[in-house]
């Protein structure tokens, strides 16, 4: 395993945002398994150091990641993939509990949207294309696109990016939500890390239980929703954070959180 020495990706971290960044480009940064140990390595490492406020998940210009490594799979048997739980090691993402930002540009497509989807938010280059294009190739999504993307756009155009594999840009994914900020592509990476670093200024715990809470929006149903956000809103009140942010308020100045 390349948990020490990643070769598919980059690692390093600019104050408080740990910042990882896909590097297959020959394969449009196609997603193997090493690769995805190592992602999931880097996001484990940042999500227990302290001093990490939020993450960011990039790729090239060309491609955040043009999907599962296609060659990798095509030879799997069902007994392979079925036995093995294929991708679900991918799930392990979404149990990161800081906020992780993927900042694409290029293709996101297949995996590459499914990894997209499974960060908080998305900031789009303006050269973005997202799809599913499994169709195309005689599978369906495997990674969570049709229940994120679903959730994300509707069904409507679930619907017809999943059954047609067609892409769609960035304005259009904007448009339908997927996507919570366009950038020009050259600002892609300095933009998505100004994002994290203000959320990483905020108190990361308080920040953590926001996300959990949005999170529990997509999983359960309003009233267990609005209950789970009101115990979480009064636990805010145990931290010391949340005397530092009022506190502050009320002085007229800068809150200086401590993160506890
Ligand atoms: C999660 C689940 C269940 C499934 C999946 O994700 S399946 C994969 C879904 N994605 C796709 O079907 C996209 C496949 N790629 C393409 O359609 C094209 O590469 C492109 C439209 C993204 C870009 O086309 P372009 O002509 O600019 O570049 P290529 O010459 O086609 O690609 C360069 C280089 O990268 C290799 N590549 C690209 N995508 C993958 C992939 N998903 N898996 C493995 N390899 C990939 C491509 O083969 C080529 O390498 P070689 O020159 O060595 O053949």
């Amino acid at each position: 395993m390349s948990e020490q020495n990643p070769e598919n990706i980059t690692v390093e971290q600019r104050g408080r945002v740990g910042l990882i960044t896909l590097n297959r480009p020959k394969a449009l940064n196609a997603l193997n398994r090493d690769l995805m140990e190592e992602v999931i390595a880097a996001a484990r490492a940042f999500d227990t150091d302290p001093a990490v406020g939020a993450i960011v998940i990039t790729g090239s210009e060309k491609a955040f990641a043009a999907g599962a490594d296609i060659k990798e799979m095509q030879s799997r048997s069902f007994s392979d993939v079925y036995g093995g739980d294929l991708f679900s090691d991918w799930d392990r993402i979404t149990k990161i509990r800081k906020p992780i930002i993927a900042a694409v540009a290029g293709y996101a497509l297949g995996g590459g949207c499914e990894l997209a989807m499974m960060c908080d938010l998305i900031i789009a280059a303006d050269s973005a294309k997202f799809g599913q294009p499994e169709i195309n190739l005689g599978v369906i999504p495997g990674m969570g696109g049709t229940q994120r993307l679903t959730r994300a756009v509707g069904k409507s155009k679930a619907m017809d990016l999943v059954l047609t594999g067609r892409m769609m840009d960035a304005e259009e994914a904007e448009r339908s939500g997927l996507v919570a900020r366009i950038v020009p592509a050259a600002e892609l990476v300095d933009a998505a890390v100004a994002v994290a670093e203000t959320i990483g200024a905020k108190s990361l715990p308080v920040v953590m239980m926001a996300k959990e809470a949005v999170n529990v929006a997509l999983e359960t149903t309003l009233s267990e929703g609005v209950r789970f956000e009101r115990r979480t809103f009064f636990s805010t009140f145990a931290t010391e954070d949340q005397k530092e942010g009022m506190s502050a308020f009320v002085e007229k100045r800068d809150p200086e959180f401590k993160h506890r």
